[in-house]
């Protein structure tokens, strides 16, 4: 079932086309911000795909909006309008499968922005779309569903882009300025590579022990064991980062805890999936400094605890079957 009105783009006045695959917090937040100043388009999938064609979707708490734009069912068939920039907001856990039947529908060249949290996710994009233009997208907002067409906004701090190449950064420009103009503190890495490592910090120090002992963000705060184990985690990140080629700062790591005050009432993404017995993004962030720790003959051992129990966690959980 495909839900599209028609939306003509043809004259040179005609605002930039916008494809949305994935209309969870993250798709939809960026949906509501950015119709006003583009032609969006959502891609969804299943029920909601037709209750967000019928009754438009809203943003609650921090940020009260209503919109309704066109939207796709990722499951008939369409395909993606030449200029448009296609911004993937499925979680990590769900990027090989969606690209699988994304990249055939892009045209060479087509401006790919990746709003996913975590570490090897343009390089999983360059895999399976190695045709795209590929723009990370580090999204510093805290929101979530809590139904079918309405996100519950906690709070929005900045978008961080960057590009790697050319015409992927020139592309990276224009994004910049349809999201400066929605509303979006936007600012830049100086590589792909840095937007991960500096964005994924929070979620490497915070969401894990969080998610494990079923505690809000401040508890990183205010139990100092969990402060001790974030700062082992930052110190563990850092050094398999630098390896990795970036070198993240003091101010980086600081930013960390100063992000969770900002955000200490909230229960983290890690958490909610746990607690709703779906997968979480484990395997790009604290499994994933752990393999990199190994690819280059260091060690993360707390990250590899991280990761194993919260491994664990998904298998009680029903998350996730043990082969
Ligand atoms: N929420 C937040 O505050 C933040 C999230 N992020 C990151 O953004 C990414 C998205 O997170 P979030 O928005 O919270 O996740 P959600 O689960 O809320 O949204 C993901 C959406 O994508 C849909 N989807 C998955 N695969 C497809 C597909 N092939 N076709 C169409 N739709 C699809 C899912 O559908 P279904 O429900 O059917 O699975 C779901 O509605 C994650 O990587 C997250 O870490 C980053 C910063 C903040
Ligand atoms: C804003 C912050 C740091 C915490 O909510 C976040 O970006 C996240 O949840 O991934």
């Amino acid at each position: 079932m495909c839900y599209t009105r028609t939306v003509m783009l043809t004259s040179a006045a005609s605002p930039r086309a916008i494809w949305i695959v994935g209309a969870g917090a993250v798709g939809l937040h960026l949906a509501a911000r950015l119709h006003e100043a583009a032609a969006v388009t959502l891609v969804a999938r299943g029920p909601r795909a037709a209750a967000l064609a019928t009754e438009g979707f809203e943003l609650t708490g921090a940020e009260q909006r209503r919109a309704f734009v066109p939207v796709v069912d990722f499951a008939a068939e369409w395909s993606v309008p030449a200029g448009a920039i296609v911004l993937v907001a499925v979680k990590a856990t769900q990027l090989a499968e969606t690209l699988e039947v994304l990249a055939p529908r892009l045209t060479q060249g087509q401006v790919l922005g990746l709003c996913q949290n975590g570490l090897g996710i343009a390089a999983l994009a360059r895999q399976r779309a190695a045709d795209a233009s590929l723009v990370r997208v580090a999204c510093w907002l805290g929101a979530g569903l809590v139904g079918p067409t309405t996100v519950r906004v906690a709070g929005v701090f900045q978008l961080e882009l960057a590009a790697d190449e050319e015409p992927a950064r020139s592309h990276m420009s224009e994004l910049q300025g349809l999201l400066a103009a929605a509303g979006y503190p936007v600012t830049t890495a100086a590589s792909v590579a840095a937007c991960e490592w500096r964005k994924s910090l929070w979620n490497l120090a915070v969401s894990g022990p969080c998610a494990l002992l079923d505690a809000a963000n401040g508890a990183i705060l205010d139990v100092p064991e969990l402060r001790a184990l974030a700062e082992t985690l930052l110190a563990e990140a850092r050094a398999v980062a630098a390896a990795d080629g970036v070198k993240l700062s003091d101010a980086d790591l600081e930013r960390v805890f100063a992000s969770t005050e900002k955000t200490r009432a909230n229960d983290n993404a890690m958490l909610q999936d746990l607690r709703r017995g779906a997968a979480t993004e484990i395997a790009f962030l604290n499994g994933a400094v752990a393999r990199l720790a190994e690819r280059h003959g260091l060690s993360a051992p707390t990250h590899a605890a991280v990761a194993r129990l919260v491994a664990a966690r998904e298998v009680l959980a029903g998350a996730v079957r043990r082969e």
